[in-house]
């Protein structure tokens, strides 16, 4: 069954009660943060208490990363082999800003895998994108390894390396927005919107959940757990539109039967982009439990 990512719910790795309950709001993806969230003094214990939490917690089927430090930094070498080994398998990679700092990073984790036995390519990445220089390099990110299952964009450092400020109306991040989508679309890898820092603004959020779902974007990082219910219902077809999916998928069915290929429902061509639209939409509910898998 396709991964869900409509939610990365961001936990700060030195908490232990967020830790523990992070699973509770039931997002689709936690990330334990021992990036920006963890001050320098803090890092080696966040780590520390990240592995015990890696090895002791049962986080009931949620997707687990953690967003480790970058490898240009005295911490990020000892994040990744420490939480490969207390069973981490998704490394969110912040500030990835070329195709190198990728192959850097694979190059450890094959490493590590080695080394500990582990089958290799089942730790995955998902590459953050939050500088100028990494928006421009976004198509050689998105596929600078095989271990890529997505992109993100993070706008709080973004909007810091070019001089601007976020806005209400988000001009300032349209072009790099789009370009991640496009990135991750051409490289078949899900692309997840950034955080929205104010919490208390639920009216902004959802403004923004809107554009990043008619962007393209498959979910959106969150740092809140009230932040959840918005992005899910944005990210999760209506009833009204699976009906309409489930509808398509059985006339296809029934004209392929037939030898058809293009037919008409309700008045309206069903062809070849509508199918593969209504097969999304059918997967999308699958993964969110609406109904039961379908046999292909
Ligand atoms: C730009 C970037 O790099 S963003 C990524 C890094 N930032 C982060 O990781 C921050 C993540 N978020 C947080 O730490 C917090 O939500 C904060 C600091 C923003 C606000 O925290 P609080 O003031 O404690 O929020 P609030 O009082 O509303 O919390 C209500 C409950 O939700 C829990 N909660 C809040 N945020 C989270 C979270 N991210 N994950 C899990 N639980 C959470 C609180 O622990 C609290 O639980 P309790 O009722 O059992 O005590
Ligand atoms: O990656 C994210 O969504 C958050 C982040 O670090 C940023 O906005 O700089
Ligand atoms: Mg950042």
């Amino acid at each position: 069954m396709k991964q869900l990512r409509r939610t990365m719910l961001f936990v700060p790795a030195n908490n232990p009660n967020m830790m523990l309950n992070a699973s509770v709001f039931k997002p689709d993806c936690i990330i334990f943060d021992l990036e920006d969230a963890i001050a320098i003094r803090e890092k080696d214990s966040a780590r520390d208490l990240l592995v015990e939490a890696l090895k002791t917690i049962d986080y009931e089927g949620v997707e687990i990363l953690a967003r480790v430090n970058p490898l240009y930094t005295p911490y990020g070498k000892e994040d990744v082999k420490a939480l490969i080994k207390a069973g981490l398998r998704n490394v969110r990679y912040p500030m990835s800003e070329t195709k190198e700092d990728i192959e850097k990073l694979d190059r450890l984790i094959t490493e590590t895998e080695k080394e500990l036995g582990i089958e290799e390519g089942s730790v995955k990445i998902l590459g953050a994108i939050e500088t100028a220089k990494g928006v421009i390099n976004a198509p050689q990110i998105a596929t600078a390894s095989t271990r890529m299952v997505g992109i993100s964009f993070g706008a709080e450092d973004f909007t810091r390396t070019i001089g601007a400020e976020r806005s209400k109306g988000a001009e300032e991040l349209f072009v790099a927005r789009s370009q991640i989508v496009l990135a991750a679309a051409s490289a078949g890898i899900d692309a997840i919107d950034t955080v929205f820092a104010d919490v208390e603004d639920m009216e902004g959020f959802e403004r923004e959940v809107e554009s990043a779902k008619r962007l393209g974007f498959a979910g959106k990082s969150v740092i809140h757990p009230s932040q959840i219910p918005a992005v899910h219902k944005a990210f999760t077809p209506s009833e009204e539109e699976l009906e309409k999916a489930l509808r398509v998928m059985d006339a296809i069915n029934e004209a392929e039967k037939k030898g058809l290929g293009v037919i008409s429902l309700d008045g309206k061509m069903v062809d070849a982009p509508v199918v593969a639209r209504a097969a999304k939409i059918v997967r999308l509910a699958e993964g969110a439990g609406m109904i039961q898998e379908v046999e292909e």
